[in-house]
């Protein structure tokens, strides 16, 4: 007998609201943090179990794994059986994209798999049909993707602007419109990033993409503000959620204490914004 996965939206929606959180807890580990694997692998891991209570979701940002070679895919696969053994959904944030037969090998090797993650960040820029393989996976294991619309950075104007993201945005909106039932908290498995430095933008991207998940990377040292963030949501306090890496794993030095209190404080300040 072959059991549907519950799928991701509906995993995400259900952690936020059981564990009171939409903070997306990013592990980003920067070897010149440490000096050394070991302590980079016990304090990235120490860091994970420590602030889970207040994560709705973990992102580990791929270049930082794959910048250590084959050890860092193998601290990555840990990450993720961590994550898992934790019951944290897992955004592996890789941004892949290529052309349609490639981006399927991608789509399996990331969202498909002991060493995948549950969604994945894509990169649209080689055209809408180079997203439907990334989708089908998606689909097919319960797995999500988030499409980069508009991204966090000063310079995304340069190559988003001039309609580029409304374009994107409207095919995330397309490609879920005919998913979103309440098996999956009426969220599609394709969602979108958005920058959480746009806070001026986020009405105008949840109304475009009213199905779809929203990962809002930024907080803190992109110098994000939790208390700007509340119309990314949908009603319920649903719909998004918001990532903070170096805010927390370096928070303050190689502090575990600090990473959670900084975590604590981020999930506190998510849900005050939502109250107000
Ligand atoms: O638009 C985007 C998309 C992805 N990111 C990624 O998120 C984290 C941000 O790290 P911080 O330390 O919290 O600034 C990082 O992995 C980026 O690659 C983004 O920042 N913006």
């Amino acid at each position: 007998m072959t059991l549907t996965p519950v799928p991701f939206t509906k995993r995400l929606t259900e952690r936020s609201l059981t564990f009171g959180t939409r903070l997306c807890l990013g592990l980003d580990p920067r070897l010149n943090a440490y000096g050394n694997r070991d302590a980079l692998r016990q304090h990235t891991l120490a860091v994970l179990d420590a602030c889970a209570p207040y994560a709705a979701c973990v992102k580990p940002q791929f270049a930082f794994y794959e910048a250590l070679g084959l050890w860092g895919m193998a601290l990555l696969e840990e990450v993720c059986t961590a994550a898992r053994a934790l019951d944290l959904p897992i955004i592996l944030d890789a941004k892949r994209g290529d052309i349609g037969s490639t981006a399927a090998a991608y789509a399996q090797a990331w969202l498909s798999g002991d060493h995948a993650g549950d969604a994945l960040t894509v990169n649209p820029f080689l055209g809408a049909e180079t997203l439907t393989p990334f989708v089908d996976a998606a689909r097919q294991y319960g797995g999500a993707v988030f499409v980069l619309v508009k991204t966090s950075n000063p310079g995304q104007a340069d190559f988003q602007g001039g309609g580029i993201s409304e374009k994107v945005a409207a095919e995330v909106a397309r490609l879920g419109s005919d998913e979103g039932g309440l098996s999956s908290g009426g969220l599609s498995s394709v969602g979108a990033v958005v920058g959480a430095t746009h806070p001026q933008e986020l009405a105008q991207w949840r109304a475009a993409m009213p199905q779809a998940p929203l990962l809002l990377p930024g907080l803190g040292a992109q110098g994000a503000r939790a208390a700007d963030l509340a119309a990314a949501f949908l009603p319920g306090g649903t719909g998004a959620v918001v990532s903070a890496s170096r805010g927390i794993q370096y928070a303050a030095g190689l502090d575990v204490d600090a990473a959670v209190s900084a975590a604590r404080t981020f999930r506190d300040e998510l849900n005050a914004a939502l109250r107000d």
